[in-house]
């Protein structure tokens, strides 16, 4: 420790109240001052931290002065979590499980992200890489030894089940309808329609502040518009849309081809129509519930019909509230499930892939078959997992995940 400071420390995790002086003993703040023995600290080295008034003025001449220290400087972004990760603190899943929990607006967010941050991610990853590792040496004893001629044998019959099995398990947590990815970007809810159907009022209505422009003239709407919702612990972003008709002007012609992309990337498409025959989108892929608009004016019963079919009417609030019901029941099974072990980023699902890809190989192959190339595949499969926790190949994947954090995380 820094001879300057040297025997002012307090007792390691005991907040001590100091006060903060410069080398002319003159009192720049009064502080709670903290010390972390490594390595019991969060980044595994020895951390000191000075909880002091944070106004511009304080900090600006505490960092003054602590940059006279030998060996002090700024930490960059992400640093503190890329020191925690190199000390073998944590692994990748649970840096980007903070990540996470530092982004994360809605309880579902905040409950996948503590979990992942937990080690829930790397405790399933690591368990079937250890599994893999495992087999791999059974292989491998098997390759080496194949020429004494009796360690061979039966070494395929008993590897193939173990592999199925893995693979089966992979597979099952790869096929989870994007629960967890759902989760962390939120779900996507498209208001659609023609001009003047009141897309932008129901938006507004559901934003409870005026986010779009409202008018009696059809076509006011050509850029898409966000607002993100938190539907009872379920993160949703809703997109304003411009009304869907063919068009000569430019301008409005772009915001409908916009309307068609938000159309096609959303879980959810709120059609609104005033009434009439339904009108198409064009596009039978994407879960469509149809909205009857201003039922005020139609004389239509509001709420949730029979049909599955709603009516609303936004000017005088009648089946909104039954609307943001609905919707926040359409998610519900997503923020239940965030309590499970998810997986959350796509980084994860693609490793996954790969590793369910070599696996299949090896199956395919057969230790019988061609024993080295069998063993080679296991290797890319043990390294797929590896790379998600990032016990291997750490180097290209650093950057992207650390980078996310903020400064001083
Ligand atoms: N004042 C303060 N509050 C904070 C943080 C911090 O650094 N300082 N954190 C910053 O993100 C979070 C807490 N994260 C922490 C993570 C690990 C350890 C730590 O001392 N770990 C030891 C002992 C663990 C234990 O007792 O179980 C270790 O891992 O060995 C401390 C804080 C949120 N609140
Ligand atoms: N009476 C009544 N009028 C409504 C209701 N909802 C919207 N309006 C009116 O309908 C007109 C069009 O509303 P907008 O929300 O701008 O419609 P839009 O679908 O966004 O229209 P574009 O952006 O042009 O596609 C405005 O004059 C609104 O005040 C309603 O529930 N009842
Ligand atoms: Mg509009």
């Amino acid at each position: 420790m820094c001879e300057k400071i040297a025997g002012k420390v307090p007792e390691p995790r005991r907040a001590a109240f100091r006060r903060l002086r410069d080398e002319t003993g003159e009192v720049i703040d009064e502080a709670l001052v903290l010390f972390f023995a490594g390595p019991n600290s969060e980044t595994g080295e020895d951390c000191l931290e000075l909880q002091a008034h944070g106004s511009p003025a304080v900090l600006q001449r505490l960092a003054a002065l602590l940059g006279d220290f030998p060996g002090c400087r700024p930490a960059e972004p992400g640093e503190f979590a890329q020191r925690a990760f190199l000390n073998g603190k944590v692994d990748l899943t649970a840096v980007e499980g903070l990540a996470d929990l530092v982004d994360a607006e809605t309880e579902a967010q905040r409950r996948l992200a503590v979990r992942q941050m937990g080690g829930s991610l790397r405790d399933l990853y690591e368990g079937w890489r250890t599994r893999l590792v495992e087999i791999l040496a059974l292989a491998e004893a098997g390759i080496d030894f194949v020429d004494e001629g009796d360690v061979g044998g039966d070494i395929g019959h008993t590897i193939a089940p173990i592999l199925e099995e893995l693979r089966r398990e992979i597979e099952a947590h790869l096929s989870d309808a994007r629960r967890g990815e759902r989760i962390r970007h939120g779900a996507v809810v498209t208001l659609a329609g023609s001009p003047n159907v009141g897309k932008s009022s129901l938006m507004n209505a559901l934003a409870r502040r005026e986010v779009a422009i409202v008018t009696d003239v059809p076509g006011t709407t050509r850029d898409r518009l966000e607002v993100r919702l938190d539907l009872d612990g379920m993160a949703v972003t809703v997109i304003d849309t411009a009304g869907l008709r063919e068009t000569a002007d430019v301008v409005e012609r772009e915001g409908v081809r916009r309307a068609r992309l938000a159309i096609k990337e959303a879980d959810l498409v709120l059609l609104l129509g005033a009434g009439g025959p339904p009108i198409s989108t064009h596009d039978g892929e994407v879960e469509t519930w149809r909205v009857e608009s201003k039922v005020d004016l139609t004389g239509s019963l509001p709420g949730r019909r029979d049909d599955g079919t709603f009516g609303i009417s936004v000017k005088t609030g009648d089946g909104v509230a039954d609307l943001l019901d609905a919707l926040a029941e359409r998610f519900r099974h997503d923020v239940a499930s965030s309590g499970d072990v998810l997986l959350t980023q796509a980084r994860h699902r693609r490793h996954l892939s790969e590793c369910v890809d070599a696996l299949a190989a090896a199956v395919r192959i057969g230790y019988d078959g061609e024993p080295d190339l069998f063993a080679e595949e296991l290797r890319r499969a043990a390294r797929s997992l590896g790379r998600i926790t990032g016990r291997v190949d750490v180097e290209e994947v650093l950057g992207a995940i650390f980078e996310r954090l903020c400064i001083g995380k």
